[in-house]
């Protein structure tokens, strides 16, 4: 077979076929080695090879991955589909983003973007909701999703937590979000939390003919995550929230396993991502990241705010797009674009990212001048000033609350 040694995982003329797996890299050849070396030594050890040439048997079934472009500092490596175990992307993540992420003949690797061939795709759940979430659970069909996060992010009695969602609510906001690290703790114990937010959700239903729904954070141990959820579906709650990288693709799959019969759809929050993807010559590119949790199945992710928000962004549209496009059949996500936004940032982003997307936004909800409810009504209507063509200024001048947002914050991109 061929692949034992290193030389043999490069082929410039090699054509993919429609099952292969195809990986673009990034790559920076450590000291002494050109890039057909390190192309080579990324397609091996990724694949079936090792540092050593072996010597291998007729019956050892050759898996072997080929390097087939080289060109700019960035290689294209081809995966025989029977590298990989279907629906098990952990497995899948060890080859193409495993050993290569910290193998010495490259100086810096970046996995920048895959082609999940049908053969891959259809061995996953995807989605079971994706944007269809705006109009199937809330009234948000026809403009973005808008959500809020109470703040601070912990410390929050379970009654003050209640009472920001009523505010919030009330004030126009679709969806209450917990935080990415609220999750049991003892000031604000998961069970109780949850009962009390969503009798809360029923009673603001009820009150502004409005559906509502409340993303809890289920992130814990994958069998707790479980358990977690039956208790949401049970109570009649629509959305559970995990944080994605933090639990792991394996523990999010059980997850998306477990909410087939449940009936509620999967917020995932990405804390943690950067830690794979901000230094911009290694790790794993945002999109990669954003295409796995696609197909593992959660129905929303925040995949930045295109540069207008507090946390460093890769490329939110090209991004949002793939998460839109067609796969195969799979059901889409809905972007969720968060961090530091605010009513005075929502024209721009909303003109970069489009309206098919959640908005969130905590501190510049909970931040207004007149609190938590002024804040939502701002937020709403900042969106409505777009729904309506009409300019964040002009809106303003009959609506309050958005014109106390914008003398506080103006469009100004915090940090
Ligand atoms: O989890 C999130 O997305 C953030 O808590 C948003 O908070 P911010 O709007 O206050 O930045
Ligand atoms: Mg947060």
């Amino acid at each position: 077979m061929p692949g034992i040694s290193y030389e043999d995982f490069v082929d410039t003329g090699y054509l993919p076929s429609d099952s292969d797996l195809v990986c673009e890299f990034a790559i920076e050849p450590a000291a002494g080695l050109d890039m057909v070396d390190a192309a080579g030594r990324v397609a091996s050890e990724s694949s079936n090879g090792t540092w050593a040439t072996l010597d291998v048997s007729e019956d050892v079934v050759d898996l072997s991955a080929t390097a087939f472009r080289i060109e700019d500092g960035e290689i294209a490596v081809a995966y025989p589909r029977d590298l990989f175990e279907g629906g098990n992307m952990a497995q899948i993540l060890s080859c193409i983003a495993g050993n290569i992420m910290g193998m010495k003949a490259v100086d810096a690797i970046r996995l920048l973007d895959v082609r999940w061939p049908e053969a891959i795709v259809e061995t996953f759940r995807g989605p079971q909701f994706g944007s269809a979430v705006k109009s199937e659970f809330l009234d948000a069909g026809d403009r973005p999703a808008l959500a809020t996060v109470p703040k601070p992010k912990v410390g929050l009695t379970t009654d003050d937590h209640v009472e920001i969602a009523r505010r919030a609510w009330l004030g126009g906001i679709d969806l209450l979000k917990d935080d990415e690290n609220l999750t049991n703790q003892s000031f604000n114990g998961f069970e109780d939390r949850l009962t009390h937010t969503l009798e809360m959700r029923d009673r603001v239903e009820e009150e502004t003919g409005d559906s509502k729904g409340y993303l809890v954070n289920i992130t814990a141990n994958a069998d707790e995550m479980k358990r977690r959820a039956d208790l949401v579906a049970a109570q009649g709650g629509d959305f559970v929230m995990v944080d994605v990288v933090t639990t792991g693709w394996a523990a999010v799959a059980s997850v998306r396993e477990h909410t087939d019969d449940l009936d509620v759809a999967i917020h995932a929050h990405r804390a943690m991502h950067a830690a794979f993807d901000r230094v911009e010559n290694h790790g794993v590119a945002m999109r990669v990241l954003a295409q796995i949790a696609r197909l593992v199945g959660v129905d929303h992710i925040h995949t930045g705010t295109a540069n207008l928000g507090k946390l460093a962004n890769e490329d939110t549209v090209g991004i949002n797009d793939w998460l839109a496009d067609d796969l195969y059949g799979l059901n889409d996500v809905l972007p969720v674009a968060s961090g530091g936004l605010h009513p005075g940032t929502v024209k721009p982003l909303l003109d970069r990212i489009g309206t098919n997307v959640m908005i969130q936004a905590g501190g510049g909800v909970h931040g207004h001048p007149d609190g938590t409810e002024a804040g939502a009504r701002a937020f709403r209507q900042a969106v409505d000033a777009y729904r309506d063509d009409v300019s964040p200024d002009e809106y303003a001048e009959d609506h309050p609350e958005l014109a106390a947002a914008l003398d506080n914050w103006g469009t100004h991109t915090p940090r």
